[in-house]
């Protein structure tokens, strides 16, 4: 091996050797197929069908771990298979014994609670799986009914489970007192303030802490999960397994996520956009598009669709039927482009997603590490742009910082050609937009639905 005489170098040169080690020793330890590494033989069988042969590293490290018995804290890139990591030691001891109310999962948005609920019942369809989804804007009554038929997993929004844990029966929930599993998926979120009440009336009903196991995924290990992995185990369990995948770089996106920016004057970000996705390289991509209010979603979705690209919205303020069909339309492809909040930031596992663009710059660095992690998935190929205005440098900064990453430059649209071709229609079309929400008070409808909402749930209690 030829060493360059300098330093920096010498220091180049060890870094990329000890990077390709790390992925060298992370691929020779998830080398381990998923039968040597305990999962049952009925598992493996209905992963080979998902053509799912491999376990990844975390796969690798946690699942032997969780079969042993162990609570276990599992930090890895975003696509990197945590879902499995917990849900194939799980159905693995489950199926040891197919007893009711055997798992209960948390995570912090509807759509990720239906996404994940899909995993284990297509995981299971062999053994009859029951599973419950239990998330808020669906039926009360129908979760009620649902769980008193003692479902074996149940994948829920703490919110919604902590309103049947205080407000529906025993015969509801009291099968939640011999729970074998806790699982929090993006765990950094669910242990913020927003879930803190809503985790502890979980946690109320099921088993005390040292008669089950806890199982703890995220993407961004943040002190609140630090905490968690330094915490001291109650006596008699198994210690702790605490794993995060570390690399000399410590990057914390995907090798094979492309970041770059673009600096966008303010006033004609749409224009940006537009020239983007119909541009001749993006004119064929899966995309979404993050903004930071449901109003901008709104505004955009309009004008793009007005615009005749194939586009579709998720936000808080729609109702959940039209959200869910929202990302249906998006995973079938009938909608190209999807125009998110970061109701949908975190989780949802779309792979034919190509391209990310983040409209708006989240506050949050770890915000943009799970959005631009919608692609790039499962060692897949993926881009992120960010649109940058004069006010978001110092975010920029910030996340680079965070991602111990530079971004590129995003050099494939010329200001030039904004100006002549998308401008005009853009501008043509977001006037008839914003008209048009006036006309339907867009701002008001929002605060209706909100009391609508409000006054169904009352009436449900
Ligand atoms: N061992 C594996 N081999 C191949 N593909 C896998 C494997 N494990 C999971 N996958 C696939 O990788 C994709 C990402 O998995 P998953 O959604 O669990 O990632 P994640 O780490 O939870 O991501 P996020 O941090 O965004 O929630 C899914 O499509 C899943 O089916």
């Amino acid at each position: 091996i030829c060493i360059n005489s300098s330093h920096r170098g010498l220091s180049i040169f060890l870094k990329t050797f000890a990077t390709t080690y790390c992925e060298l020793i992370d691929i020779m330890e998830s080398s381990k197929s998923f039968k040597e590494i305990g999962v049952s033989k009925w598992l493996v069988e209905a992963l080979s069908a998902m053509k799912i042969n491999q376990p990844t590293a975390i796969q690798s490290a946690c699942i032997p771990q969780i079969l042993k018995g162990r609570d276990c804290i599992g930090g890895a890139k975003t696509g990197s298979g945590k879902t499995i990591a917990f849900a194939a030691p799980m159905l693995t001891k489950w199926s040891e014994d197919p007893s009711g109310m055997f798992g209960v999962v948390l995570t912090p948005t509807r759509e990720l609670a239906m996404q994940i609920a899909e995993q284990f019942t297509a995981l299971g369809s062999s053994m009859n799986i029951r599973v419950a989804v239990v998330v808020g804007g669906e039926s009360i009554v129908e979760q009620a009914i649902q769980l008193q038929k003692k479902p074996h997993f149940i994948i829920a929004t703490p919110g919604r489970l902590a309103h049947h844990i205080t407000s529906s029966g025993m015969d509801t929930v009291g099968g939640l007192k011999r729970v074998r599993f806790l699982v929090l998926d993006e765990a950094d979120i669910l242990l913020t303030n927003t879930f803190t009440k809503d985790l502890a009336t979980c946690v109320s009903i099921l088993p005390p802490k040292a008669q089950r196991q806890n199982l703890l995924f995220t993407a961004t290990v943040t002190d609140q999960v630090k905490m968690l992995q330094e915490a001291p185990q109650v006596d008699g369990k198994p210690p702790l397994f605490s794993y995060q995948v570390e690399t000399v770089d410590d990057v914390a996106i995907p090798s094979t996520l492309k970041i770059e920016y673009l600096l966008v004057p303010e006033h004609v970000k749409e224009a940006y956009l537009y020239q983007i996705l119909t541009s001749e390289k993006y004119e064929n991509s899966t995309a979404i598009i993050f903004v930071n209010r449901t109003v901008t979603a709104e505004i955009l979705r309009r004008t793009l669709k007005q615009l005749e690209v194939r586009i579709a919205s998720l936000h808080s303020q729609m109702p959940q039927q039209e959200r869910t069909n929202s990302l249906h339309r998006f995973r079938a492809n009938a909608a190209r482009v999807l125009i998110a909040t970061d109701v949908a930031s975190r989780g949802l596992d779309i792979p034919t997603v190509e391209l990310v663009i983040n409209y708006d710059i989240s506050a949050n660095p770890d915000t943009f590490i799970h959005r631009a992690g919608r692609t790039a998935r499962a060692g897949r190929l993926g881009e992120s742009i960010c649109f940058v205005t004069q006010r978001d440098i110092s975010r920029i900064q910030a996340i680079e910082e965070r991602i111990n990453k530079k971004m590129t430059e995003f050099t494939d649209v010329h200001d030039t050609a904004v100006i002549r071709k998308a401008l005009n229609k853009v501008t043509t079309a977001k006037r008839e937009s914003l008209m048009a929400m006036e006309k339907e008070n867009f701002g008001e409808r929002r605060k209706i639905n909100k009391r609508k909402l409000e006054t169904k749930s009352y009436r449900e209690k």
